[in-house]
């Protein structure tokens, strides 16, 4: 109950109760701060309604009040909406504080929300000193943390009670995350995990909960939603990373394939458990791991599920580098700063010429994969593998 309390408190600064998009679309965090004397763009706005989700500390009702007053300020203009009933207590306090405001103009309010939030950020931890470490976990949890800095876009899977399972929402939040990354000023884009774990593959929990009837369905939509979830890695733009922090199982494991670079602890292992889960390859891993690694020991992978430590993983070329555990975040964000600071079209471009021949196949192949898979998915193997899960039989 109380991390739902949370998460609205988070939403109410945001304004996003009344505006769910503002929620999804993961506009990426510049931090660089406004001074009074400046207007806030709408920027500097919309970095700000991230930073307000990566405080440390619960800045209390009265400052949350304050934020979404600003934020309906800046947006909407004076309170325009019925005073809401005595009884309901919440929408009261919002609306009063939303109407206390009276005609402040929207490009003051806008900038009062930017200064707040700023002097929030910088009494709690500011978060351009904060490097997206592997034991940081976010307060209340949402499970996709995007932030930008130091010319990185770092996309952080934050479920690391759940060891970073993929649900269906953050296949859709990370498309979302990975389009705004190609458009916006950073030079090199990052995946990685929060915890102990870099991802744990697809939530088994995403084949649950189908009404009867329905399943067909939910494997068609499944399907879907993989294959455009593979075709935004494969069509990515710029240099893509991956920081493996910890354990890599299924999907998070075949899509390194599509990645430029794959830097990871000596923790790390690369697990993909297809057939133990009646399942197939996917992620393009098909091709991309053969290619890799040679036919037999993708074979041993994907085939038998053969898990690979981080310097098996080396060995075989799918890993680009290993880091000691201990001075893996270090010695990683270092080096990625040092290569956020070349010429970004350069970069750009060249991860195209060395990708864009491969760009048809890799489509064709994903669609191929996907297909299958939408198969599997209603076999008897993989219902029973996601049961057996489920009732805590099994585990990889
Ligand atoms: C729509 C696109 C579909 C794309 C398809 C992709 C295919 C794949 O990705 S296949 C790979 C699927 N992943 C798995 O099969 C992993 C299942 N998890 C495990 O075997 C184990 O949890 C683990 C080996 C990863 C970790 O074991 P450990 O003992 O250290 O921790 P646990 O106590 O098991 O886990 C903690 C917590 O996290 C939950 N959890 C972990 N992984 C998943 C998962 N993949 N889906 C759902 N939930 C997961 C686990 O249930 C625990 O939750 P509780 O604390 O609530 O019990």
């Amino acid at each position: 109950m109380a991390g739902v309390v949370g998460r609205l408190a988070r939403r109410w600064c945001s304004g996003a109760l009344s505006s769910p998009l503002q929620v999804t679309r993961f506009p990426t965090l510049q931090l660089h701060l406004c001074g009074p004397a400046m207007t806030a763009s709408q920027k500097d706005f919309e970095n700000a309604m991230n930073q307000v989700k990566l405080l440390k500390k619960d800045p209390g009702n009265e400052v949350k009040l304050n934020l979404y007053a600003l934020y309906k300020q800046a947006t909407e203009g004076p309170c325009n909406v019925p005073k809401p009933g005595v009884l309901d207590f919440i929408n009261k306090a919002k609306w009063d504080a939303w109407n206390a405001l009276g005609s402040l103009p929207k490009d003051n309010a806008r900038q009062n929300y930017v200064d707040l939030v700023s002097s929030l950020s910088a009494s709690s931890e500011s978060p351009s000193q904060v490097t997206p470490a592997a034991d940081r976990k976010q307060p209340g949890g949402d499970a996709l943390v995007v932030t930008s800095q130091d010319g990185i876009t770092t996309i952080t899977l934050n479920r690391p009670d759940k060891k970073n399972a993929l649900t269906t929402q953050m296949y859709h939040d990370i498309m979302l995350a990975l389009e705004a990354a190609s458009k916006d000023d950073s030079a090199i884009t990052v995946l990685t995990g929060n915890g102990d774990y870099y991802c744990s593959g697809n939530d088994l929990t995403n084949f649950t909960d189908v009404p009867p009837g329905a399943v067909e369905e939910k494997a068609r939509s499944g399907a879907v939603l993989l294959r455009d979830f593979v075709d935004c890695f494969i069509d990515f733009p710029k240099p893509l990373v991956a920081v493996v922090n910890g354990p890599a199982v299924g999907i998070s494991v075949t899509i390194l394939g599509l990645f430029d670079i794959v830097y990871a602890t000596d923790r790390a292992t690369f697990h993909t458990p297809f057939s133990h889960l009646g399942q197939s390859p996917e992620g393009c891993s098909s091709y991309t791991f053969p290619k890799i690694m040679g036919s037999s020991k993708a074979t041993e992978m994907l085939v038998f599920g053969k898990k690979l430590t981080a310097r098996e993983a080396c060995t075989q070329g799918l890993v680009t580098e290993v880091f000691p555990d201990s001075t893996f975040q270090k010695e990683v964000w270092v080096r990625l700063k040092a290569y956020s600071k070349l010429p970004p079209n350069a970069m750009r471009i060249s991860k195209q010429v060395i990708r864009n021949r491969e760009k048809e196949k890799l489509h064709a192949i994903n669609a191929e994969e996907s297909s299958i898979l939408q198969e599997r998915w209603l076999s008897d193997e993989c219902m029973n593998a996601i049961v057996n899960f489920l009732s805590r039989k099994a585990k990889l």
